[in-house]
This record gives structure tokens, sequence and C-alpha cells, in this order.
């Protein structure tokens, strides 16, 4: 395979990706062309959000072709295009072969939740510590246990137990979640997502794990819940505090997280005409917010 190097300014990123789409490049990424230098500009998303720009004042675009023809030739074809105007060809360069599979699994190692509650990729043994475990591959929905949001509600989960309760994970991504919740003991659980394919990765992960879910789009959230559990952020979270709060039984527990430190009194206040929200963890600037009724 050969890759097609161009500098762009961030107004043509938008036409120079599309337009390399349609000359059949296999992938496109965009880097920032000064990164690792003074000028470097820091560009922060929320997960799950559309970017907040679609590319550096100086992006680094590189496209992958097949064949090197075809990305000398989409050179020249896009030096023609008015849009180009601005843009640079840096060059075609040989992509080296590579195993792919292997240097993708190798960034995966287990995760430690608890020291004997681990997150373990499937090409690795849990480590012999670990009484619980859970199996889980990096994939397309969001829950690996890498994210301190996610460790936070499975470390909550794990030092709290959830013998024979009802569970609601409410933005389940991988079901990661509603999983650890099954290991410690939960015996009815719905997993939740308004993304479809989390719905499914939650389902198929849930197999992975011999556990049982019932996965499902939001409106499968029914009744009262011992433990609800929703990882999503601030803004989702203020929107959905009555639906969240009137899932939690009498005695039950609710758990928040995917809120950054600076947030807590907007949640907290949210939150106050159903129920009394506390700080009960934090990790790299989230916190988890934690409620009983
Ligand atoms: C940060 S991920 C959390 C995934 C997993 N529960 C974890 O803790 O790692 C948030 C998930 O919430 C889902 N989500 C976002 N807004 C939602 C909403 N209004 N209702 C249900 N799910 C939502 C997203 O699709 C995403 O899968």
């Amino acid at each position: 395979m050969h890759e097609l190097v161009l500098l762009a300014p961030e107004t043509a990123i938008e036409d120079l990706s599309d337009a390399l789409d349609a000359l059949d490049a296999l992938s496109v990424s965009v880097e920032d062309a000064d990164a690792l230098t003074p000028a470097e500009q820091a560009l922060f998303g929320e997960p799950g959000m559309p970017p907040p720009k679609e590319g550096w004042q100086r992006s680094r675009v590189v496209a992958l072709f097949q064949e090197e023809s075809a990305a000398r030739e989409a050179a020249v074809l896009l030096q023609a295009q008015d849009f180009f105007s601005g843009c640079q060809v840096i060059g075609v360069q040989p992509v080296a072969d590579q195993d792919w599979v292997r240097l993708t699994q190798s960034q995966f190692d287990p995760v430690e939740i608890t020291p004997t509650f681990w997150i373990v990729p499937s090409w690795h043994e849990p480590p012999s510590v670990a009484r619980q475990v859970i199996r889980l591959d990096p994939g397309l929905a969001f829950g690996t246990g890498t994210h301190p949001t996610t460790r936070m509600c499975l470390r909550w989960t794990a030092n709290r137990g959830a013998q024979g309760l009802r569970v609601l994970d409410y933005g389940c991504g991988s079901g990661i979640l509603a999983i650890g919740a099954a290991k410690f003991g939960a015996t009815s659980i719905d997993a939740v997502d308004i993304d479809p394919a989390a719905v499914e990765a939650a389902r198929l992960n849930a197999v992975a794990n011999h556990v049982e879910l019932n996965t499902g789009l939001p409106e499968a959230a029914q009744g009262e819940y011992d433990l609800v559990l929703a990882n999503i952020l601030a803004t989702p979270l203020k929107v959905l505090a009555p639906l969240l709060c009137a899932h939690v039984r009498s005695g039950g527990h609710l758990v928040l997280a995917g809120i950054l430190e600076r947030q807590a009194d907007e949640l907290r206040e949210a939150y106050a005409p159903w129920l009394s929200l506390s700080v009960s963890d934090r990790e790299d600037g989230w916190i988890l917010m934690t409620a009983s009724r």
C-alpha cells in the first residue's frame, strides 16, 4: 500500500476528505501538522460527539491507497480543484507491512479495577491474583475499562456488591457496567443505549462473559431498580435527571459518571428535586456522584 501525504488548512479539510473518499482512498486521517511543536493546537471534543472542528489550522492529511499509481493520480487530480489552493502535496510513500492485529492488541493490557477484579482482553491470560474477570476486547462501543469513569463505576459495584439486585445500566456502551453487576451477583439486568451498535456490542459481550443481560434501546428500561448506573456526560445526565431518578426504587442507589470535578454543583442542582447527590470517588479530574433513595 501507499500513502499520499498532504498539508491543508482547516477550511479545506472537509472538501479534501470528501474528494479523497471519491478517489477511492482506503482511509483518510487528519492530524495536527504542528503536533509536538510550540504551535501545537489542542482541540478538545466530548466522546461520542462530532469533533469541534474538522481539522487544525495546519493539518497533515494522510490518505491510504492500495496502489502507488492511484495515490499519484489522486495527487494530480486534487491539485486541479478550486479548494486545493492553500493545500500542498508532500509526497507519496510506501507503507511498510506490519502485523496490524498484533500492533493493536499490544496496546491493550489487562486493566485492574480492584486488586482482584480485572478487565482482560481475549488475547491475554487473566492475572493470577484475579478472582473476578470481565473478558472484553476493544470494539465499536465505548467501555473497555481504560477510562476512569468506567473504572469508578465498576469499583463502586465491586466494593458494594450487587447480590440479587435488579440493575439498570443506562448508556451501556459495551455493556461493561452491566456485565460487572452480573459478576457481582445482580440477577436481573437491563442494559440500554441510544446507539444500536452499542446494544449489539453489549449483547455479544454478555454472551462472551456467560452472563444474562436484557439489552435494548432506552425504552426497554421499565419500572424501578435497586441500582441505576449511568456513565454518560454531564449535559445528557442533567436532561435525564427525572427519568433516571424515577427508575430508582425506595432503598435503591443511583450511580452517575462522566462528570468533571467542576461540574459537581450543576449536577447536584439538577438532581436536587428528586435525590441528593454526593461525590463518592474521583480519578484524573472525573468524579463519581451517587445517591440513595
Ligand atoms: C461514556 S459511554 C459509557 C459506556 C459504558 N457504560 C461505560 O461505562 O464505559 C456513554 C454511552 O451512553 C450512550 N448514550 C448517550 N446519550 C444517551 C441517552 N440519552 N440515552 C441512552 N444512552 C445514551 C452512548 O451511546 C454511549 O454508548
